[in-house]
């Protein structure tokens, strides 16, 4: 196998490869961009048209998905996989992926659009170089852009992989891009209703890209993912990556479930007090009238909306952070 196909391998030992570009048996050059990051570049006349970035390890423990990429990565330095796609691999922290931890300092996935200006540190350098290297990626015109930003979550989910469709001024979710995700094993979408400061809202946002988080099962350590079934999207992948993939019906989106997002809770200060269980799985439902949480200043984020369900509580977070997403059930009417 070509030593650029050990991404993960040279990433986690903190190595410079020796060779920066080399080329597969048929002909895929592999282009060793920066710490984590990889370009491949299909034979010219293989180009499909896809320019895909598949990112992981944004946040540095959730491991499944960044095995996943390494999977990917070198069955096509083996010659395996035939790539007709432009694809960028990156490893959004590497330092943090060393430790095992989510992140060091500050949540790279709060640090997009531009919010790294704002601030210090390596986290917020490396989201800067994030950023320089999907807009260099997506440059090129006429092309089809496609962003999956992989992760794993905190706790359980009654809702195992789950994606979460940010928002753009005036561009209308794609109906195409979710019978896509259904097809990967994806059971359900958060169609955002404002813009953020994640990765995949960058891409989406900023670059065009058609992007999004994906969720896929809970976090653990690197070897100990045998629970995390990423079988449909790895296949889905391989196809995307060979200019194969079989016809998306994009019409009912049957037996996917599509939420919008009510309410992205934010913690103020010390004082946020969350009122749910610690071991309180994604997707629980919420009656309304139900006190979630208080903060300073007698601040109370109490349920009104029906059907509603919690995402992601986390009390943890830095003041000025999200806490918990509110989302309720949504209708793929608003879907072109
Ligand atoms: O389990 C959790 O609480 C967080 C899991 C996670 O890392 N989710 C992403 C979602 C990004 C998005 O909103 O698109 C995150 O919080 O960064
Ligand atoms: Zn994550």
């Amino acid at each position: 196998m070509l030593a650029l196909g050990k991404l993960l391998e040279l990433t986690l030992a903190g190595h410079e490869p020796a060779a920066k570009i080399q080329l597969t048996a048929e002909g895929a050059r592999l282009r060793w961009l920066a710490e984590g990051a990889l370009e491949v570049t299909p034979p010219g006349s293989d180009d499909s048209g896809l320019d895909l970035l598949l990112s992981a390890g944004v946040h540095g423990n959730e491991t499944a998905p960044i095995e996943l990429l390494d999977r990917l990565l070198q069955g096509i330095a083996r010659g395996t996989l035939k790539p007709r796609a432009r694809i960028l691999f990156l490893l959004g922290n590497p330092e943090a992926m060393r430790r095992g931890e989510r992140y060091i300092e500050q949540d790279i996935n709060r640090l997009f659009n531009g919010r790294h200006e704002l601030s210090s540190g390596f986290e917020a350098l490396r989201a800067g170089e994030l950023e320089r290297l999907s807009a260099a990626f997506f440059s090129k015109p006429q092309r089809s852009r496609l962003h999956y930003d992989l992760h794993t979550a905190i706790r359980g989910s009654k809702i195992e992989q789950f994606a979460l469709y940010p928002w753009r001024e005036g561009c209308i979710h794609s109906r195409l891009e979710l019978a896509r995700l259904q097809a990967a094993g994806i059971a359900a979408v958060l169609l955002q209703s404002k813009g953020s400061i994640t990765f995949s809202s960058y891409t989406y946002a900023q670059l065009n890209a058609e992007a999004f988080t994906l969720e896929l099962g809970k976090a653990r350590p690197f070897g100990q993912n045998q629970q995390v079934n990423l079988d449909r999207l790895e296949a889905r992948l391989q196809c995307l990556i060979e200019g194969r993939e079989p016809q998306v019906e994009a019409g009912a989106l049957e037996g996917l479930q599509l939420f919008s997002v009510a309410r992205e809770v934010i913690k103020h200060s010390d004082a946020f007090t969350l009122h749910l269980p610690a071991d309180i799985e994604n997707f629980s439902e919420l009656p309304v009238g139900y006190l979630l949480a208080e903060d300073i200043a007698g601040t109370r984020w109490t349920v009104e909306e029906e059907g509603a369900r919690i995402i992601f509580p986390n009390p943890k977070v830095k003041n000025g952070l999200r806490a918990a997403i509110l989302v309720v059930p949504a209708s793929a009417d608003s879907v072109a």
